[in-house]
C-alpha cells in the first residue's frame, strides 16, 4: 500500500502489522473512530486476539496519530502512529498479574471477559510492567472501516506472511477461504 496519511479518515479503517524493537510483533486494525481490534503474534502474549475494543483515537498533528485504550485485564496501552515513516511508538502498562499468568489472557478475550476481569481482582496489579518499545511498521492494508474479516480468527503460524504476500485477503478486502 502507498499512500500518503493526512487526515484522521485517512488512518480510519488501516490495518497494520508492525514489530517492536523488542522483537514482539503485533497486528493492529483501526475499525472506527472509537473502536480497535489486534492480534498479537509474539511476545509475552502472542496467541491472544482482541474485537471491538473501545479506543480514543485522535490525530495530533497532519500524519500523526495517539490511540489509547484501557482493557479488561488492567493493561492499558499508548500507541503513536507515524505511518508515513512506517513507525510507531506503544507504551504497554501491564499488571503483574499479567505478567505473573499470561496464558490466562491468551486467548480471544471477548468470550471470556468475566475471566479477565475476575483475575484482574484475584491477583496482584502493582508494581506494574511497562513496556515503552519503538515499532516497524511491515505491512498497511486499507480494509475499510468496520470491516469484520480484518480480524477474524485466532492467529495461526504463518499468518502473517499470508497477509503480507496477498493470500489472505481478496481485491474488496474480504478473507479469501473463509
Ligand atoms: C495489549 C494490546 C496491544 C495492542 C497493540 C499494541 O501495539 C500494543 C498492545
Amino acid at each position: 500500500m502507498t499512500k500518503t496519511f493526512k487526515t484522521l479518515d485517512d488512518f480510519l479503517g488501516t490495518h497494520f502489522i508492525y514489530t517492536y524493537d523488542n522483537g514482539w510483533e503485533y497486528e493492529w486494525y483501526a475499525k472506527n473512530d472509537h473502536t480497535v481490534d489486534y492480534r498479537i503474534h509474539g511476545g509475552m502474549v502472542a496467541g491472544r486476539w482482541v474485537t471491538d475494543q473501545e479506543a480514543h483515537i485522535a490525530m495530533l498533528t497532519e500524519g500523526i496519530y495517539k490511540v489509547a485504550w484501557t482493557e479488561p485485564t488492567g493493561t492499558d496501552v499508548a500507541l503513536d502512529f507515524v505511518p508515513n515513516e512506517l513507525k510507531l511508538n506503544g507504551t504497554i502498562f501491564f499488571p503483574k498479574w499479567v505478567q505473573d499468568h499470561p496464558e490466562i489472557t491468551v486467548t480471544y478475550q471477548n468470550e471470556h471477559i468475566d475471566l479477565m476481569e475476575e483475575s484482574r481482582e484475584k491477583y496482584e496489579t502493582y508494581p506494574k510492567l511497562v513496556v515503552p518499545e519503538f515499532a516497524h511498521i511491515t505491512y498497511m492494508g486499507n480494509a475499510g472501516q468496520n470491516n469484520e474479516d480484518v480480524i477474524s480468527e485466532a492467529p495461526y503460524d504463518g499468518i502473517v506472511d499470508d497477509i503480507r504476500e496477498g493470500r489472505y485477503f481478496d481485491a474488496d478486502y474480504k478473507r479469501i477461504n473463509k
